[in-house]
C-alpha cells in the first residue's frame, strides 16, 4: 500500500494552511511533528480523503484519491483519533463493530487490544481513559486496515497507561502515520519523521538522527523544549512567540541563527542524510 502526497497545498475557505507538501508513507512508521497549528491534523485529514487539496495530489497505490476506488481506500486507511471521539451512547461492542458490521469478531478484537470481552456492554463513560483508547484502536482494526492514521493517540493518558498503549501500537501489523507533539512517542513508533512549521515541511529524515542531531533550528528548538527528568530547564532560543514570516524562511523571525539570506525562502536540500529547508543547516548540525 502506498499513500503519497505530491506538492499538496491544503486550506480552508480558500486560505492555504499547508503548503506544497511532498511525502510518502513509508514502512516502519511515519511521524508528523510540529507545534499546535502547524498543519498536522489538516494533512492527516487529507490523507484520510476528508479534505481535498487546493493543489497537488494525494495518491493511493498510484491513483489520485479523487478517482481511486473509495471503498477499498476507506478500508485500507483507518483513523485512530482521541477516545473522546467515541459515541457516548454506544456500547463498546457496537462502537467496535460500527465499520465492519461484524459483531462476531468483537471478542477477539477486544482481546487483541488487551480489553476484557466482559466489558463489551459498557458505555465509554464506564471505562478508563486507557480502555477507551483501546476501544478506538479495536474499532480501527476491525476492518483490517493497512494503514492507521493516529492523531495524538496517547496524549490524554497518564504515563504508565501511555506506555501500555504504545506497546500495543508497536505490536500491530498495520503501517502508521502518527501525528504528535510528543517526541518520545514519535521516536518509539516512527522510523521516519517530518517536522512541520507553519504548514511547511522544514526537515525530514530518520527519526532518531533527526532528534539526536537536528539540522533545522526549529527541530532543535522543539527537541530542546522537552523538559528532561533531572536535567536543566529548556533554554529559550530565539523569540519563541514570533508569528511565522510570510516571506522568506517562515521560521526566520524566531530563529537565533537568521541572517539576511533567510529573507529568501530556502529550498529543501539533502544534508547529512535528511532533507532540510534551511540556509544554515550545516551550522545547526555542528552546534
Ligand atoms: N476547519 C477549519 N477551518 C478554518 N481553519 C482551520 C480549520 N481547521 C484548522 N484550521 C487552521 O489550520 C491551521 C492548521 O491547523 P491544524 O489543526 O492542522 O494544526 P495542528 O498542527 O494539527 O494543531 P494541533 O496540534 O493543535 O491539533 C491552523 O491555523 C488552524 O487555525
Amino acid at each position: 500500500m502506498i499513500l503519497r502526497a505530491d506538492g499538496v497545498t491544503l486550506g480552508y475557505g480558500g486560505r492555504p494552511v499547508v503548503h506544497d507538501v511532498t511525502l510518502d508513507i513509508t514502512e516502519g512508521g511515519v511521524g508528523l511533528i510540529g507545534e499546535s497549528g502547524s498543519g498536522k491534523t489538516t494533512l492527516a485529514r487529507a490523507f484520510l480523503g476528508l479534505l481535498r487539496p487546493m493543489s497537488g495530489t494525494i495518491t493511493f497505490n498510484g491513483k489520485d484519491l479523487r478517482t481511486a476506488g473509495m471503498k477499498a481506500f476507506r478500508k485500507a486507511v483507518q483513523p485512530v483519533f482521541q477516545a473522546e471521539s467515541l459515541d457516548p451512547r454506544m456500547s463498546v461492542a457496537r462502537s467496535i463493530a460500527e465499520g465492519s458490521r461484524d459483531r462476531a469478531a468483537v471478542p477477539a478484537l477486544m482481546e487483541q487490544v488487551g480489553l476484557d470481552p466482559a466489558l463489551a456492554a459498557r458505555r465509554p463513560h464506564q471505562l478508563s481513559g486507557g480502555q477507551r483508547q483501546r476501544v478506538v484502536i479495536a474499532r480501527a482494526l476491525a476492518v483490517r486496515p493497512e494503514l492507521l492514521i493516529l492523531d495524538e493517540p496517547t496524549s490524554a493518558l497518564d504515563v504508565t497507561v501511555q506506555a501500555r498503549i504504545l506497546e500495543l501500537l508497536e505490536g500491530l501489523d498495520a503501517e502508521r502515520l502518527l501525528i504528535t507533539h510528543n517526541l518520545a512517542v514519535v521516536e518509539r513508533l516512527c522510523r521516519t519523521s517530518h517536522v512541520l512549521f507553519a504548514g511547511r515541511v522544514v526537515e525530514s529524515g530518520p527519526t532518531g538522527e533527526l532528534l539526536r542531531r537536528p539540522a533545522h533550528p526549529y527541530t532543535l528548538a522543539l527537541r530542546d523544549a522537552v523538559p528532561r527528568l533531572g536535567g536543566q530547564p529548556p533554554v529559550a532560543r530565539g523569540r519563541t512567540e514570533a508569528a511565522p514570516a510570510s516571506e522568506g524562511c517562515p521560521f526566520r523571525l524566531r530563529c537565533p541563527l537568521a541572517v539576511p539570506e533567510c529573507e529568501s525562502a530556502p529550498e529543501p536540500r539533502e544534508v547529512a542524510g535528511r532533507k532540510v529547508a534551511c540556509h544554515r543547516a550545516e551550522l545547526v548540525l555542528s552546534a
